[in-house]
């Protein structure tokens, strides 16, 4: 069983403390949605996650791996794919291109693997290209499969970047606000994806997202951030029954407590 622990993290940039000790569980197969207002940590509690940076106390762990110096690569190699906010896509290459050169950067083998070995080499590369077909029909990319990323709509690229982490055959798949910019047809689309990854295809998804519907629709639990603290924790219900989280959005609470001692 591989769970995400994040245990008593903080993270400080200069004076400012990003993340105040933070505790989380993330257990196999949930979907768990990280929420707060702006500027309360989740992105940062997702780049430590995944490696981007790296908590100044605390630890950080994915069942037996220590993530909490783990650089992004070392993160990935342990079965832990991102999903952008901002899309990480070649918009000049086509959707197959995209797939397919996000899946060669993950599973590289070596030159000489290609050369002396050219049959083991080959054959990858056909599985590759099998694997990539699978996530472009599950993800319903077919009709954009040939046209460059940058042509497509917004809503499909977004579509396009989780089809780019997925490529990467993940066990815990991390979304940064999947659904930010889209209507209401590409979220019930996104929100239909999200469900079939984690329940049907038993990939846990740990998802930041502002739009309180949806998580609370579909999380099995949410983690409420607010000043880089956690606030509340729980069912979908109980969150939002806890007076802590309308507080914190509706702005009722009083001054920024994140300034670091000594700072
Ligand atoms: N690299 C950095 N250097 C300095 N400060 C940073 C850095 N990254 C984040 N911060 C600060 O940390 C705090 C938390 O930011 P973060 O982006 O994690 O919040 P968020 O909850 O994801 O916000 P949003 O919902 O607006 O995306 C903010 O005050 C932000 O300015």
């Amino acid at each position: 069983m591989s769970q995400l622990h994040v245990e008593h993290v903080t993270l400080t940039f200069g004076g400012l403390n990003a993340l105040s000790d933070v505790s989380l569980s993330v257990p196999e197969g949930e979907i768990v949605s990280i929420i707060g207002p702006n500027g309360a940590g989740k992105t940062s509690l997702l780049n430590c996650i995944s490696g981007f940076y790296h908590p100044t106390r605390g630890r950080i762990s994915y069942g037996e791996h220590d993530l909490s110096r783990a650089a992004p690569n070392v993160v990935t190699s342990y079965g832990i794919a991102r999903a952008f906010q901002n899309l990480e896509l070649f918009r000049g290459l086509n959707v197959v291109e995209n797939l397919l050169l996000a899946r060669h950067t993950h599973l590289k083998y070596s030159l000489l693997d290609s050369l002396v070995y050219y049959g083991r080499a080959s054959r990858r590369e056909a599985e590759n290209r099998a694997y990539v077909e699978r996530i472009i029909d599950f993800m319903e990319l077919e009709e954009h499969r040939a046209h460059p990323v940058g042509t497509l709509a917004y809503g499909i690229q977004k579509r396009v970047e989780v089809a780019r982490a997925l490529t990467l055959a993940p066990s815990l798949l991390l979304l940064d606000e999947p659904m930010a910019g889209m209507n209401v047809e590409e979220k019930e689309d996104m929100v239909r994806f999200v469900l079939d990854i984690g329940r049907e295809h038993g990939i846990t998804v740990v998802l930041i997202e502002h739009d309180l519907g949806v998580v609370m629709d579909i999380s099995d639990r949410v983690y409420v951030l607010d000043f880089g603290q956690l606030i509340a924790s729980g069912t979908p219900a109980e969150v939002s029954a806890d007076p802590r989280v309308i507080e914190a959005y509706t702005g009722v609470a009083g001054h920024d407590p994140r300034q670091a001692v000594g700072a």
